[in-house]
């Protein structure tokens, strides 16, 4: 028989993870031995638990298996529950493994090192931020408990936690034996597709709307399929900016309310019939809206469930019901209806002497990856996400909703130890926080290109408080650092200069790149200037 900690690597594997994120300590040390000796999953250990969960989330959003995250007992576990949150609200399947005192530790009487208010009080907090727990404390009952655990991450998306005391890595247990997927009852099934379908062909101006979960259940294609058999315009949330981004032909774009393109925002709101795919019903998505979400003309399909008006179809998993819509759908209007309009995005950035704006950097890009290719992108919260919307639909993972700073770097660490080339962008501020994770990029390889939007601000802070003193950040020279953790800064400050930094980081291999752009305070991206605009009237309209 296997010992458990072979048990549950091999069950991860098996489950779709691709890699571990985590950082040791004496509660997860004999459990890190065997991470690091068996290489049945790579492992990556960074220089903060914040990060090495927004490290795990970031790759499973790319690679779309799980995410895997191993901290110590209490100092490690409770400082990755910020990012294990966040997860959870944008529906990122993390798996987190704590370290945890061994049976005898438990009755010594002793108060712990790294125990807060009790033995139990790590799990009571996980409780809160994942969708299913397991305690590793009984080989009788492990491999049944992991099996469900990892069952739960997979079909809900939803981040879950995993207990290893510390004397049960080497307890013999049988092996891990995945449970089965629980599929839609093939009734339900009909009938909902049945109600859809009849929907669609009586809407005058039905319009599909995508989000993450579409990602997280692997279903983009079948969804670009099933646009396209049906002829329907599709666009992205805020939150899904960058999905589809192989399906140009279907994306019309990116729907964001007021302070979206107006064609999109029509296509939205004057549409007869929303059919919602994924969609999370945040704020960030749809506070800007004009006319907001009405069950009357709304279909959602998310959370593996089907509301359609007011009455909805329950454990209705995605792909099931794309695959079912997909095969009785009938074809409908021609192609051609699909790209009625597409959002259009700046290209052609003159690389003179002018001082940098941000929407210019967006520019900047887009010519960059018309020159190169695109590239997957992470971003933090920050003006450089608002800036993002400019750059033209590329793959990208951002905390759209959640909205927590310090995601875009790790993020990016992340996607850089799944075999891709990241584009980061992160504002100074956020880079305080997370951004010194690059220095470990050299040990193991990576070569992200980062560009820092430096206002020497929190401007997204400022532009809704500008009285406020506490936004001037100081200048603290990142591009310098970076030349002394292992990467090549260069910092720049007209928009010629903005243009070489970035081709020679693009030739540049082997070690991460740092363009550190110098922006004026108060001055925002175009789209983070309409979003604000958008709130304060909306703030107004509800005070009145
Ligand atoms: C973990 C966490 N703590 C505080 C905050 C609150 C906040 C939202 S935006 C922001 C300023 C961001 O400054 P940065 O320089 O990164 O970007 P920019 O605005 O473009 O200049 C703060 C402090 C959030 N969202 N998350
Ligand atoms: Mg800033």
């Amino acid at each position: 028989m296997p010992a458990l900690s072979h048990a549950l690597l091999a069950a991860l594997k098996d489950h779709g993870a691709r890699e571990i994120f985590g950082i040791p300590g004496d509660f997860v040390l004999p459990l890190f031995k065997v991470i690091e000796e068996s290489s049945i999953l790579p492992s990556v250990t960074l220089s903060h638990e914040p990060a090495v969960g927004f490290a795990a989330d970031a790759a499973a959003r790319y690679h779309g298996g799980l995410g895997v995250a191993v901290v110590t007992y209490g100092a490690g576990a409770f400082n990755v529950v910020n990012a294990v949150a966040g997860a959870y609200a944008e529906r990122s399947p993390v798996v987190v493994i704590a370290g945890a005192p061994g049976a005898r530790e438990r009755v010594s009487g002793f108060l712990l090192h790294h125990q807060a208010r009790t033995v139990d009080t790590q799990l009571a907090v996980f409780k809160e931020v994942t969708c299913d727990q397991a305690v590793l404390s009984d080989p009788a009952t492990a491999p049944a408990q992991i099996a469900r655990v990892l069952r739960s991450a997979k079909e809900l998306s939803l981040p879950v936690y995993v207990e290893f005391p510390r004397d049960m890595v080497d307890a013999e247990v049988e092996p891990v034996r995945p449970l089965p997927p629980r599929a839609a009852n093939r009734e339900a099934l009909d009938e909902c597709v049945d109600e859809i379908l009849a929907r669609i062909a009586r809407a005058e101006r039905p319009v599909i709307v995508v989000d993450v979960e579409i990602r997280r259940y692997g279903v983009e294609d079948r969804i670009a399929a099933l646009a396209r058999k049906l002829g329907l315009p599709l666009v992205t949330t805020f939150m899904g900016r960058g999905l589809l981004d192989n399906a140009d032909d279907v994306v019309a774009g990116t729907y964001l309310g007021a302070a979206g393109d107006p064609a999109i925002t029509q296509l939205v709101e004057d549409a007869d019939l929303v059919l919602m795919l994924g969609v999370i019903l945040s704020d960030t998505n749809f506070a800007l809206s004009n006319r907001a979400p009405d069950p009357r003309r709304m279909i959602l399909a998310a959370s593996r469930e089907v509301q359609i008006g007011h009455h909805a179809y329950r454990d209705m998993p995605l792909g099931d019901l794309i695959d079912a819509l997909e095969a009785r759908a009938t074809p409908r209007a021609t192609a051609a209806g699909l790209l009625r309009q597409r959002s259009t995005y700046p290209r052609g950035l003159a690389a003179d002497d002018l001082p940098i704006a941000p929407s210019d950097i967006a520019t900047a890009i887009n010519d960059m990856f018309d020159r190169h290719g695109r590239m997957p992108m992470t971003s933090d919260i920050g003006d450089c996400l608002f800036t993002a919307m400019e750059i033209d639909n590329t793959a990208l993972a951002a905390p759209g909703y959640y909205a927590g700073m310090g995601f875009g770097v790790p993020a990016g660490i992340g996607v850089a130890s799944t075999g891709l080339r990241p584009l980061i962008l992160v504002g100074d501020g956020a880079f305080q926080m997370t951004g010194w994770e690059l220095g470990n990029c050299r040990r193991y390889g990576l070569d992200p290109i980062v560009v820092l939007f430096n206002n020497c601000s929190w401007e997204m802070l400022r532009v809704f408080q500008p009285e406020s003193r506490f936004n001037d950040l100081d200048d603290w020279h990142y591009a310098e650092i970076a030349n002394s953790i292992g990467g090549t800064g260069e910092r720049v400050a007209t928009r010629a200069e903005l243009v070489a930094a970035l081709e020679r980081a693009v030739h540049r291999r082997g070690r991460f790149s740092l363009v550190e752009v110098m922006l004026p305070r108060g001055k925002t991206s175009d789209t983070l200037a309409r979003f604000v605009a958008g709130f304060k009237s909306a703030r107004e309209r509800m005070a009145k």
